[in-house]
């Protein structure tokens, strides 16, 4: 699965519904046991969500955005199929959700790959489920720094905390993630789904149960007028890069 949404792969609204509609497909279909997640967007794996679904819009928006946003991590981080991450390129925030959801990470060695949950240098914070699969990937010590931080690792560093598994040439990012496959694919497929569940059911169940109450949280609180303008100031940072 090729992500293509330039010029970032931002997780605009649309994007989150295509994605969704792409992994239904596959997943319903029985002749596919696994996906590569990967980008065509040069040097970019995902800006993470898109900064212009959550800023000036209305509440009833910001409620189907987050509805869209929890499904689609909800979908990936459950799915039967073998989910392979091969990260070529900065992978933020939402985007490196997407990639923690998976089974297995390759990460291309480039120095500019950074990634990580930076909601905190937005002025923004990582949602509980957000915090828990962080957690479950790399430990509660160097999650709860990295949150704080809003850091945003290397591709050294994100190997040495355990966010990747293993970091490749740049070239062969997705050959790397192609022999992973292999392994996951020799293992009895029923067996290796229900461990799948058996380890992730219980972070999953945790938003299952309090979903609309998490929707409402978020409209809350990208509503307030201190966060929006919070945005703004980020997004307008960004534009300014360039000048
Ligand atoms: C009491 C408590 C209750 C709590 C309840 C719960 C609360 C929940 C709170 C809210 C949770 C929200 C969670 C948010 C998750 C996110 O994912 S936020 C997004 C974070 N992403 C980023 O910080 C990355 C930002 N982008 C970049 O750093 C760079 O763009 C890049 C990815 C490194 C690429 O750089 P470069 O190639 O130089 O491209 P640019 O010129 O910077 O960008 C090109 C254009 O794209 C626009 N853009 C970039 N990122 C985004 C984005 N995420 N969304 C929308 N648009 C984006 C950028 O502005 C450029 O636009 P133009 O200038 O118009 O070309």
């Amino acid at each position: 699965m090729k992500m293509r949404n330039p010029p970032v792969n931002s997780l605009s609204l649309e994007f989150l519904t295509e994605l969704l509609i792409s992994l239904e497909k596959l997943e319903s279909d029985k002749a596919f046991h696994a996906i590569i997640l990967t980008s065509d967007c040069p040097g970019i794996f995902s800006a993470g969500l898109d900064l212009m679904e959550m800023c000036g819009r209305d509440p009833t928006h910001y409620a189907e955005y987050w509805k869209a946003v929890q499904e689609l991590w909800l979908r990936f981080y459950l799915s039967h199929l073998v989910v392979i991450s091969a990260i070529n390129g900065v992978n933020a925030a939402g985007g490196c959700l997407l990639a923690l959801s998976c089974d297995y990470r390759v990460l291309a060695d480039n120095p500019k790959y950074a990634m990580g949950l930076n909601e905190t240098l937005l002025g923004i914070i990582a949602p509980f489920w957000f915090k828990d699969t962080l957690v479950n990937t790399v430990g509660h010590r160097t999650a709860e720094r990295a949150l704080q931080l809003g850091l945003l690792f290397p591709p050294a560093e994100a190997l040495q905390v355990g966010m990747v598994d293993k970091v490749v040439p740049e070239d062969q990012v997705l050959s790397a993630a192609r022999s992973e496959l292999a392994q996951w694919l020799a293992i009895p497929g029923h067996a290796r789904q229900l461990t799948k569940s058996l380890m992730r059911k219980p972070t999953a169940d945790r938003l299952l149960k309090e979903r609309d109450a998490d929707i409402q949280n978020f409209v809350r609180f990208i509503s307030r007028d201190a966060i929006q303008k919070a945005l703004r100031v980020y997004l307008e940072k960004l534009k300014q890069k360039k000048t």
